[in-house]
């Protein structure tokens, strides 16, 4: 039976860092870490991310602001608090939640944050720098991030000699967790719904990230006897099992099966997306650490 790969825990362990850092900062410097989350609309789930996100901000001992603007605010409104934002110099990291309503341009809205404090990662010289190795300055999304610290705590942080697959080629997971297993020495591949044969391919891979949005889609003979699974899918299904109109998470992994034949693998919930969250501490610290002339913490 596989390893459960406790994604709770080890975000755990990043927040404190991301604290201790922190209370560094602040004793060295006089610089509080600062971040700005925005929300525009009411989407449940996002309503629930953003909450997480300044709680764990204040945890860390964050100087913490979040706006919540009403879903029809207009994207000339948005984009003038994101002027006011990059002009502060109280804040370090600027997060603008996902999904923003249909009238507002997600990609406008994403290039408008300077890209120093972009601590989601999702601007263009960000997605440059990550894609042309400039790891050490670049600010890397906070999913795939999170995902390869947790690869790193199986298989260590030199993964030459090791193939691995990526299910998903979106701009915020597939391609930015491609580059960053290319960076640590994988041998990798990039499939989606038009790859023919994905069994087969997921089959030959040592590491295997399912970033789909495809309810428990990989199944165990899937994967490779031994390999690290990596589930970033979180997706809420029908559960009549525990009653009428019931719900749970489910991920692009049928765990069960897959943890039988694996070495490793993350759970849904308590995988993933704990790290989400701490890996925006981490860039937090790393941008006020940056501001300030300070050698960031590496996480
Ligand atoms: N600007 C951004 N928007 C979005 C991002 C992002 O990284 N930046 N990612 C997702 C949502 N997300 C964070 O924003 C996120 C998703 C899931 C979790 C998480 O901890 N999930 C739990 C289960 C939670 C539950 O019970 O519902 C888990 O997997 O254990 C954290 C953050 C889209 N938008």
């Amino acid at each position: 039976m596989a390893e459960k790969i406790d994604g709770r825990k080890v975000a755990e362990d990043v927040v404190a860092a991301a604290k201790t850092g922190a209370d560094r900062l602040k004793a060295e410097k006089g610089v509080v870490p600062g971040i700005a989350v925005v929300i525009v609309g009411t989407d449940p789930a996002s309503q629930v991310y953003v909450a997480s996100k300044s709680k764990k901000a204040k945890e860390c001992g964050f100087h913490s602001v979040q706006h919540e603007l009403a879903a029809d605010t207009s994207e000339a409104a948005l984009l003038s608090l994101i002027g006011d934002l990059n002009a502060d110099p109280a804040i370090h990291g600027i997060l603008v939640q996902l999904p923003l309503p249909d009238h507002i341009d997600s990609g406008r809205v994403i290039q408008s944050i300077d890209p120093d404090k972009d601590v989601d990662g999702f601007h263009f010289i960000n997605v440059g720098k990550l894609g042309t190795g400039e790891t050490d300055t670049a600010f890397v999304p906070c999913t795939p991030a999170g995902s390869m610290i947790l690869i790193e705590r199986v298989r260590g942080r030199d993964l030459s000699g090791l193939t691995a697959v990526v299910v998903g080629r979106s701009n915020i997971v597939g391609k930015p967790m491609a580059n960053l297993l290319l960076a640590a020495n994988a041998t990798v591949t990039i499939a989606h719904s038009r790859t023919p044969d994905l069994p087969g391919l997921c089959r030959t891979a040592d590491i295997l990230v399912a970033a789909v949005g495809r309810p428990q889609m990989v199944k165990g003979d899937w994967v490779k006897p031994g390999a690290t699974v990596i589930d970033v899918g979180i997706n809420r299904i029908a559960a009549p099992e525990r009653g009428e109109g019931k719900t749970r998470l489910v991920g692009d992994v049928d765990y069960d099966a897959a943890a039988a034949v694996a070495g490793a693998v993350t759970p849904v919930p308590g995988g993933v997306g704990p790290m989400t969250i701490a890996m925006l501490m981490a860039n937090t610290l790393v941008s006020a650490c940056r501001r300030a002339g300070v050698e960031p913490p590496r996480f």
